[in-house]
C-alpha cells in the first residue's frame, strides 16, 4: 500500500488534553541530543515538541547544549526520570560523545518506549529496543543501507521499505516528498513542506514535533503499534504546515518554522 497522507488525517493524531489530565499524563518526552560540536540542534528539538504540545519536556546532555537549551526554554527540565517516548540521536555524530551523554544515550536506547532515531543515533538502530521510527535523509538512509545516495533517490519508497523491514522499525525518509515505511510494508507520503525547508536544523525540528506526538499517544502504542506509522507521517504534515506558514512564499528560519507549530495544531484542530 503506498497512499498520500495530508492535514486531514494528520488532524486525528493531534491528542488534545482534557480537564483530567496533568503534565504526566499527557506526556513526558525525553531528549538525548546535542553535543559541544552541535549544541543547536538539541535547542530546535526540545522548541519544536513545546511548541507542538508535551506534558513536560525532560533533557539529557553535556553542559554547553543543557545550557542553551534553558536558556531558550527554562520549561525544559534537565533532571533525569521517567519518560513516555524518547528523541536521540540530532547533533550527534556517531563517535565522539562525552561520557554522561553515551550514558544516557545507553538507558535511552534500553528504554522500552516509543523512540524517535535521529542523525547520530541511526547506526544505533540494531542496539534499541520497543517501537522505533527512523528519520534518516537520503544520505544517512543510503548509509543504513550500505548504498549510495543516488540509490534511496531514486527508489525514495522502496529503500524506506527495505530499511523498515529489516531494522522492524518505522522508517521516515526525509525529503520534498518525505516517504513513511511501515515494517509491515506500507508507505504513507507527505508532500506538505515547500522547499525553502531545505535548511540546516529543520530535521532536529521535525524529531522534536514526532517526538511531541509519539509521547502524547504513548499510552495507547503499546496495544496498536501500528499507529506509529501514521503518527510518524502527522509530524511531517505538521513540521510542512509550520513550515509553508514561516516561509510564505520566501525564507525563513527553524525558530520561525517553531513559532508557527501551535497555530497548525489550533488549525488542524478546527480552531
Ligand atoms: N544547528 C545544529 O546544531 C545543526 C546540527 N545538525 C547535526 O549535524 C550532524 C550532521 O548532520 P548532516 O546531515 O550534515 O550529516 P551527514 O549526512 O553526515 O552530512 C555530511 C555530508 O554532507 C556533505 N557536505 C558537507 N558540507 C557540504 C557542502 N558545503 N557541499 C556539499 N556537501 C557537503 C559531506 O560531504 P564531504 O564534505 O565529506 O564531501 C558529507 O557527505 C547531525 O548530528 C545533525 O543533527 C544539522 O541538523 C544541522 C544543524
Ligand atoms: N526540497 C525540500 N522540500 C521540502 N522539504 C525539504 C526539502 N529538503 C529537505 N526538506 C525537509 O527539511 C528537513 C531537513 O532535515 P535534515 O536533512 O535532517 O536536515 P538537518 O539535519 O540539517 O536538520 C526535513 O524535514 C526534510 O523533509
Amino acid at each position: 500500500m503506498d497512499a498520500l497522507f495530508g492535514p486531514e488525517d494528520a488532524a486525528a493524531w493531534i491528542a488534545v488534553p482534557g480537564p483530567d489530565d496533568d503534565k504526566y499524563s499527557r506526556g513526558v518526552l525525553g531528549f538525548v541530543t546535542g553535543s559541544a560540536r552541535y549544541p543547536g540542534a538539541a535547542v530546535l528539538g526540545v522548541e519544536a515538541a513545546l511548541r507542538t504540545g508535551v506534558g513536560m519536556v525532560r533533557y539529557l546532555g553535556a553542559g554547553r547544549p543543557t545550557r542553551l537549551v534553558l536558556q531558550r526554554r527554562p520549561e525544559a527540565v534537565t533532571a533525569p526520570g521517567r519518560v513516555q517516548a524518547w528523541v536521540v540521536g540530532s547533533g550527534h555524530d556517531g563517535g565522539s560523545l562525552d561520557q554522561l551523554t553515551a550514558a544516557a544515550l545507553d538507558a535511552a536506547l534500553a528504554d522500552p518506549v516509543p523512540t524517535v532515531l535521529d542523525a547520530g543515533a541511526l547506526e544505533r538502530v540494531t542496539r534499541s529496543t520497543g517501537l522505533r521510527v527512523l528519520t534518516p535523509h537520503a544520505g544517512e538512509l543510503g548509509r543504513l543501507l550500505d548504498r549510495e545516495r543516488e540509490e534511496v533517490l531514486a527508489d525514495p519508497a522502496g529503500a524506506a521499505r527495505e530499511a523498515a523491514e529489516r531494522f522492524s522499525a518505522v522508517v521516515l525518509l526525509k525529503g520534498h516528498t518525505s516517504h513513511v515505511a511501515d515494517p509491515s510494508g506500507g508507505v504513507l507520503r507527505v508532500q506538505s513542506a515547500p522547499s525553502w525547508t531545505a535548511t540546516a536544523g529543520a530535521g532536529d525540528a521535525l524529531a522534536g514535533v514526532l517526538g511531541a506526538l509519539l509521547a502524547t499517544h504513548a499510552h495507547g502504542l503499546a496495544a496498536n503499534p501500528g499507529a506509529v506509522a501514521p503518527i510518524a507521517a502527522a509530524a511531517a504534515v505538521v513540521h510542512g504546515l509550520a513550515a509553508r506558514r514561516a516561509s510564505r512564499g520566501g525564507p525563513f528560519t527553524v525558530l520561525d518554522l517553531c513559532a508557527e507549530l501551535p497555530a497548525v495544531i489550533r488549525e488542524l484542530l478546527g480552531g
